[in-house]
């Protein structure tokens, strides 16, 4: 019985023994694995307490359910540990951000698309009532969802003039959801909204600037960080209770639209998004993007 329990205890050691040789060589041979890296960075100056979230997802910053998670779970953290100011930018040099990653909602899974449209939608209040001061600076294009990005800070600086901004859904043969056509009106007024979302218009960026879209035009991301951070210095003698109770009265509308109605927003998401016509209208779209 011994010898064969050490014949068996020799074997297991040998066969340990080669597996782990062999383990060993496969680890050499293997490349070492990618990095993982973050889609959203944040980083806080150690002087003025901001905090600068740059979107990360080349080429284009299209967003998808990991990026959107990632930017809720930034908001929070900053939330949590009291932000004095979120500046939101992008690590392109050409795309604050390409809006909806529509791959996320062409030809997707129905519990994947509903998991996609109720990050969206918490990422999205969360960045829209957040108590601390947000501004977008705009380094590049920013069709749709990054215009809706945009909209939800409170002060927009562009880099122009060359880059476009908007809400151009209704072009795509889709439909601007109520929250994003309240951030629209909220930011450029009835009138212009009716007729930018219609006709599903992209500014540029002196355009934006004309019709109030924009706050401030720049030459350079440089400078469009230094603007945002003279735009969050302003409320740092500002009591931070009365202004996050501010902010809150002056997007109650939003706010409320999105507490109330989450629910409801995502079975007309579904309902629309997964129409044959629709899907047809995404398919066509994606090719003509990427033709280009
Ligand atoms: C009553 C009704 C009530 C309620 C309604 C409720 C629900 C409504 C239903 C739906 C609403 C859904 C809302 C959607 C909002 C959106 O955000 S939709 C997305 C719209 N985005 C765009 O139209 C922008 C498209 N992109 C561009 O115009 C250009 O890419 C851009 C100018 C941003 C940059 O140009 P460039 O630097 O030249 O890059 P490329 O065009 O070459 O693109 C590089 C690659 O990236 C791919 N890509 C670009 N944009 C997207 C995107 N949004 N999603 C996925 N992929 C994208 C592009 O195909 C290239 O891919 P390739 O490298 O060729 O593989």
């Amino acid at each position: 019985m011994a010898v064969v329990y050490r014949s068996w205890k020799a074997l297991t050691q040998n066969a340990i023994l080669t597996r782990s040789v062999s383990n060993s060589l496969r680890l050499y041979s293997q490349k070492p694995p990618a990095p993982v890296v973050p889609l959203v960075n944040v980083e806080v100056d150690d002087k003025s307490g901001v905090a600068v979230v740059t979107l990360n997802r080349p080429p284009v910053n299209s967003l998808n359910t990991p990026l959107l998670t990632e930017l809720g779970a930034a908001i929070k953290n900053l939330e949590d540990n009291k932000s004095r100011g979120m500046i939101l930018t992008s690590s392109s040099d050409t795309v604050f951000s390409a809006g909806l990653d529509i791959l996320e909602m062409y030809n997707t899974p129905k519990d994947q698309l509903s998991a996609f449209w109720t990050t969206l939608q918490s990422t999205w209040l969360s960045l829209y009532r957040s108590s601390f001061p947000t501004v977008a600076a705009i380094n590049g294009h920013s069709p749709a969802g990054g215009c809706l990005l945009a909209l939800s800070c409170e002060y927009r600086v562009m880099v122009g003039p060359k880059f476009s901004i908007g809400l151009n859904e209704t072009q795509l043969g889709i439909v601007a959801p109520p929250w994003f056509v309240i951030c629209m009106r909220d930011v450029i007024g009835h009138r212009q909204t009716e007729l930018a979302l219609t006709t599903g218009r992209l500014f540029s960026a002196p355009e934006a600037l004309k019709i109030g879209l924009i706050d401030s035009m720049v030459s350079n991301k440089a400078e469009a960080m230094a603007e945002a951070q003279k735009f969050i210095t302003q409320f740092a003698k500002i009591p931070p209770l009365a202004r996050k109770l501010t902010k809150e009265s002056v997007r109650g509308e939003g706010i409320r639209y999105m507490e109330d109605n989450m629910i409801d927003d995502l079975q007309i998401f579904m309902d629309l998004v997964t129409q044959p016509k629709i899907q047809k209208g995404l398919e066509m779209y994606l090719a003509t993007l990427k033709k280009k």
